[in-house]
């Protein structure tokens, strides 16, 4: 059937400063500028082509289906009330998992559509008949980013009187005419004309007897809603469309909208599951011959006193590692109190919380430890230090840091009564 290709303005009359450009906004809404949807989503969506994905307005764009996005801008919209999505017979499995537990869905009904947009259109239109709302809006399920702007310019010339309006963008491009070869035979002006978006809103009664009439009389299939309008003599106002809303025709289009929703990370977007954690542990030097740090000895006049070694750096690393999983401390692990953990070394609590970690999910990225002591000195350990926390956590040495300071002789640390030390540990964790 032959689509109808029709300008909006017979004779390019309607100026630029014809358009109500306020757009709507929902505040003091009243009754007059509520409204009822149809969402049509039964196309096959053949120029996006890939079959084997689905239809478009399934498909997936920011970690959800098309459809899942469009419909939650109108739930969320204070003026919406009931919905009418239009979907295809064979696609009931993929609205009802596409749906699943969003807000609001008690306000969705979904009929089955027709052979083309036009025909999808009417179905949803007679759906609403038993209880008729005084506006509608029809909205293609594959404009996901409409915006409240849009609908409310829509919602606003509705409630102030308009039968139809239609939002559009002023055409910005020149416009060409080819010849079938592709060579151009003439530039177009592109005055008066514009992009017809959606949603379309209407005098519900009226776009209903339109859409009857055009199914029965006119010798045309027609593109949008507001096509019908103009053929059945009712006045269509333009409201202010805006570029972001942008239909999704082609799989280009599907690919760029993925990419702009990945770069807006909403909320529901699936994120990489990074977690960091943080440890501090401090002890005791009492006279001795070494210190124990990050499980090299280190010759010394002094030992550190507490529990097992008494590594401040494991210590603190340990419990890093366990705060990505929520798993407590190095304490709910290996009490004090228990002889078994006296002068043990410390590789042991590091280990077993590195285990718990990969049993939870988790890949350790990093792990970062900052000691602090006034002597001994740390610089000439840092390396095997390092090495020995790759060995002991399983990752490469580049994922491991050792960084020490003094504390300016202030404190207990400056007065060489203790070593303390904080840690950070990196973790990665899948499926969750
Ligand atoms: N028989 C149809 C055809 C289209 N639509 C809906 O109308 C909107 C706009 O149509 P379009 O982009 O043309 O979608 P498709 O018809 O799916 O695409 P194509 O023309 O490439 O097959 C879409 O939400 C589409 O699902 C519909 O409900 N029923
Ligand atoms: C209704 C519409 O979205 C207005 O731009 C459009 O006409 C429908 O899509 P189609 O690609 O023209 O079928």
């Amino acid at each position: 059937m032959r689509k109808m290709q029709k300008s909006f303005f017979p004779g390019g009359a309607t100026p630029k400063h014809g358009i109500d450009t306020s757009g709507g906004t929902s505040a003091g809404m009243s009754d007059s500028e509520r409204f009822s949807l149809v969402m049509v989503a039964a196309g096959r969506g053949e120029r996006a082509g890939e079959p084997h994905n689905g239809p478009k307005q399934y498909r997936l764009i920011g970690g959800k289906p098309v459809i899942t996005w469009t419909l939650s801008r109108f739930l969320a919209h204070p003026a919406c009330g009931g919905i009418i999505v239009v979907i295809h017979s064979d696609d009931q499995g993929l609205f009802a998992k596409a749906t699943a537990g969003m807000v609001g869905l008690d306000r969705v009904r979904s009929v089955i559509g027709g052979a083309s947009r036009q025909a999808s259109v009417r179905a949803g239109l007679k759906a609403l008949a038993a209880s008729p709302p005084r506006h509608v809006l029809i909205h293609d399920a594959v404009r996901p980013f409409v915006t409240d702007t849009v609908i409310g310019g829509v919602v606003k010339a509705l409630g102030t009187g308009n039968q139809a309006a239609l939002p559009a963008v002023a055409v910005a491009d020149t416009l060409k005419r080819s010849d079938s070869t592709g060579t151009v035979v003439d530039t177009v002006s592109r005055a008066g004309l514009f992009g017809a978006q959606t949603p379309q809103g209407f005098d519900y009664r009226a776009i209903l007897t339109a859409h009857e009439q055009a199914a029965t009389d006119a010798d045309t299939e027609f593109t949008d809603d507001c096509a019908i309008a103009e053929w059945a003599g009712i006045e269509v106002r333009i409201t202010l469309g805006s570029p972001l809303n942008t239909k999704l025709t082609t799989a280009e289009d599907i690919t760029m909208a993925d990419e702009r929703l990945f770069n807006t990370l909403p909320s529901e977007t699936p994120l990489p599951d990074v977690r960091t954690g943080n440890g501090y542990d401090v002890h005791k030097l009492v006279p001795g011959d070494h210190v124990a740090l990050c499980g090299i000895e280190i010759p010394h006049d002094q030992r550190l006193d507490g529990h097992s070694d008494a590594d401040v750096a494991l210590h603190a690393l340990t419990d890093a590692l366990l705060a990505t999983c929520g798993a407590g401390d190095i304490g709910d692990h290996f009490p004090p109190s228990d002889p078994q953990w006296r002068g043990a070394a410390s590789e042991i609590f590091l280990a077993h919380a590195a285990k718990i970690v990969r049993e939870a999910g988790g890949v350790i990225m990093n792990a970062d430890v900052t000691l602090i002591a006034e002597a001994p000195k740390i610089g000439p350990h840092r390396e095997a230090m390092r090495e020995n926390l790759a060995r002991m956590l399983e990752i490469a040495v580049d994922r491991c840091s050792v960084k020490a300071t003094t504390n300016e002789t202030i404190g207990f640390v400056g007065r060489r009564e203790g070593i303390a030390a904080i840690a950070t540990a990196t973790v990665v964790y899948r499926g969750t």
